[in-house]
């Protein structure tokens, strides 16, 4: 089982220890300062690009520029998706993932915590970029942050699930550009299956959207489950991301 001790008060991607060790933290610390950095900048140019009033010619401009950009970037790349990495304080990073990578420009990002018990909460605001109905948030991304909020607490549980299902109920529209607050806890947990529960709130406390959902150890997982934190999660060597469920 992991290390719950170690599972305390860390972001959700950072709930488990490396069980490899980082050769250069400071190295890896100033390219992680780097890599948010550069997520940071391209999340803005997101957002100005959907609200940008600037006219063609100076939108072609800036498509060409950032073509530009996509090419450096592109020089040096990785084929595939990050999947887990170490970072420089040694815990297990998905830097890509859509809602709390720290190198993804797409992801909010969020910033979940969580404690032994399984409560997690998250405060957050979107921005034009997750619009759905006029004025308000998507409701795929509705879904997308409760999943993230709630599925994190299975893992800080020591028993990192995947969502078996979403059941999301949408209450009233949740606005745009407003602080939101998303809270999940603990409903059941049977064996390898976690009930969880959640519910997102705007400025006013008033519900906006809930949720009931089960995560689900995989099959694959558990015997990785059965030993201590170290041993866990199935990376490889040199903090390669394990993507396949076969590869462990
Ligand atoms: C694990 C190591 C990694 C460690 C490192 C973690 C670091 C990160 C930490 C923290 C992150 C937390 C943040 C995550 C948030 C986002 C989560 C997502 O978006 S996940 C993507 C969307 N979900 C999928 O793509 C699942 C696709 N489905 C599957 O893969 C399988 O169906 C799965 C895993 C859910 C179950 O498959 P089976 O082969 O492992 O096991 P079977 O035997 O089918 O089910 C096990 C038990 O669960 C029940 N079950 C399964 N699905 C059910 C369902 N839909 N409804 C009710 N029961 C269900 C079954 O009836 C069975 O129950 P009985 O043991 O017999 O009591």
């Amino acid at each position: 089982m992991f290390n719950r001790e170690r599972t305390r008060r860390h972001m959700t991607d950072g709930a488990f220890a490396s069980p490899f060790p980082v050769e250069d933290p400071v190295a890896l610390a100033a390219l992680e300062v780097a890599q948010s950095g550069l997520a940071a900048a391209v999340r803005a140019l997101a957002d100005a690009t959907v609200r940008t009033r600037v006219a063609a010619p100076d939108l072609a401009a800036v498509a060409e520029q950032v073509e530009t950009l996509t090419a450096r970037l592109l020089a040096e790349a990785q084929e595939g998706p990050l999947g887990l990495e170490t970072d420089s304080a040694g815990r297990l990073r998905d830097h890509g993932n859509a809602m709390v990578g720290m190198r993804n420009p797409i992801a909010p990002p969020l910033v979940v915590t969580g404690d032994e018990s399984g409560s997690t909460s998250c405060a957050l605001t979107l921005g034009a970029g997750y619009e759905g109905p006029p004025g308000y948030v998507h409701g795929g991304i509705v879904a997308a942050v409760l999943d993230q909020v709630l599925g994190s607490v299975p893992a800080h549980l020591g028993l990192p699930g995947m969502t078996a299902y979403l059941n999301t109920t949408y209450r009233r529209p949740t606005p745009l550009g407003a602080p939101l607050h998303c809270r999940g806890w603990v409903e059941r947990v049977d064996g390898w299956k976690v009930h969880a529960r959640g519910e997102i709130r705007d400025a006013q406390d008033l519900v906006t959207a809930e949720a009931e959902a089960l995560f689900v150890v995989p099959r694959w997982a558990r015997e990785h489950l059965d030993r201590p934190t170290g041993d866990a999660a199935g990376t490889a060597p040199g903090g390669e991301a394990a993507q396949e469920p076969s590869a462990s």
